[in-house]
């Protein structure tokens, strides 16, 4: 029996997900929320304003009937952007049935509370359905490229974790398996805001040093963090924690990156955002990680200034000024500090 799969999103991400596992031998249909840009897709054959001059291969079927997808495959990989991933659930439950199996490629967390959105899912699913997900360094366009490319899937089944990689993996895709679910979202999530971080250094024109001072204080933070909420330390340093930073803190690929360019370069927020005219994930993930950190106690300070300047209006070059001008400390301290 040929093996099915609906990727629910039909963005940069979702699409080049939909293709890798289509050019793997699965039947696949991708369904985007805009039904007309749907049939767009559908009949022209491309995602021209996400993914142009890739040909969706004809083993891939696009649709903007959501019960028609959940129809077509009980397994689900859900792409949307982070505001929409509790909606989508939602709407999607009605139609689930207990062979429903459900992995997620979106990185952040729920944009009202900060929960992961394996807390979202068990919130809104229960924990009946097999969930996992699947972060990494991995551009869209790459993929879609098929220039090869790792992934991290992360399931607490390790038969479902295996699934889902197989779908995506072949010879230019490799898809590792993990059991730690906390640890690979924290690192999913988190990285976009240090990307911001090294894009603003950049646009303010620091060099190299810089860059490399905040990818890896900006790991030490993340690993704080992903430590506290349970996730394993090995995990930041594979591709779901130190792989994908490396990646969007230094390649112009990345949206966050770039956000943080033109910010760090003198535009507004909102300009910047218009001109990537795509999700930058980092902007509510600095939100949601500041106030995880406070609640938690979890000493952030990259995370802390990048908030500021998103949500205080507090300028950049200030906020390096901030970061500087810090206490002089010892390099290592244990990841979970006490408190009592
Ligand atoms: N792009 C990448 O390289 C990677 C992205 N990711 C993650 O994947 C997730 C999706 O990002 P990505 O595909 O890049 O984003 P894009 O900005 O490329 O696309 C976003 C897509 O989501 C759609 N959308 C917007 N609102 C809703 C909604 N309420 N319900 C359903 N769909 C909606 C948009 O539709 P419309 O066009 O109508 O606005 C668009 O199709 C993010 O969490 C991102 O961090 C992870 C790894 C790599
Ligand atoms: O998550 C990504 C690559 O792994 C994409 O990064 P951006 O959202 O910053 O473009």
């Amino acid at each position: 029996m040929p093996r099915t799969l609906s990727v629910l999103g039909a963005g940069s991400w979702g699409t080049a997900l939909a293709i890798q596992a289509a050019r793997n031998g699965c039947q696949t249909m991708l369904w985007g929320h805009n039904p007309q840009q749907a049939n767009l897709l559908q009949q022209t054959r491309e995602n021209a304003r996400y993914l142009p001059g890739i040909k969706l291969p004809d083993n891939l079927t696009v649709s903007g009937n959501l019960q028609e997808c959940l129809n077509f495959s009980t397994l689900l990989l859900v792409s949307v952007p982070s505001h929409a991933f509790k909606t989508t659930l939602e709407n999607i439950k009605p139609f689930l049935s207990p062979s429903s199996r459900i992995a997620w490629a979106t990185k952040g967390f729920d944009s009202h509370n900060g929960a992961l959105l394996s807390s979202v899912a068990a919130s809104v699913l229960g924990n009946q359905a097999l969930t996992a997900v699947l972060s990494g360094p991995t551009f869209a366009r790459e993929v879609a490229d098929g220039l090869p490319t790792a992934i991290t899937v992360a399931s607490t089944s390790n038969q479902f974790a295996t699934e889902v990689a197989s779908i995506l993996h072949n010879q230019c895709f490799r898809a590792y398996t993990s059991n730690d679910i906390i640890g690979v979202q924290v690192g999913g999530a988190c990285k976009n805001v240090l990307a911001i971080a090294a894009g603003i250094a950049d646009g303010l024109g620091f060099g190299a040093n810089t860059r490399a001072a905040l990818i890896t204080r900006g790991l030490t933070e993340i690993m704080r963090l992903g430590a506290r909420l349970g996730g394993h330390p090995d995990t930041f340093m594979g591709l779901a924690g130190l792989g994908d930073l490396i990646l969007t803190c230094t390649d112009n690929q990345s949206r966050n990156r770039r956000f943080g360019l033109a910010l760090g370069q003198g535009k507004s927020k909102d300009a910047a955002l218009a001109e990537i005219a795509q999700s930058v994930e980092g902007i509510s993930a600095a939100r949601e990680a500041y106030l995880l950190a406070q609640k938690h106690h979890v000493e952030m300070p990259i995370t802390e200034q990048v908030y500021q300047v998103l949500f205080n209006n507090l300028a950049p070059r200030q906020a390096v000024h901030n970061l500087l001008a810090r206490e002089q400390k010892p390099e290592t301290q244990p990841l979970i500090a006490s408190h009592a």
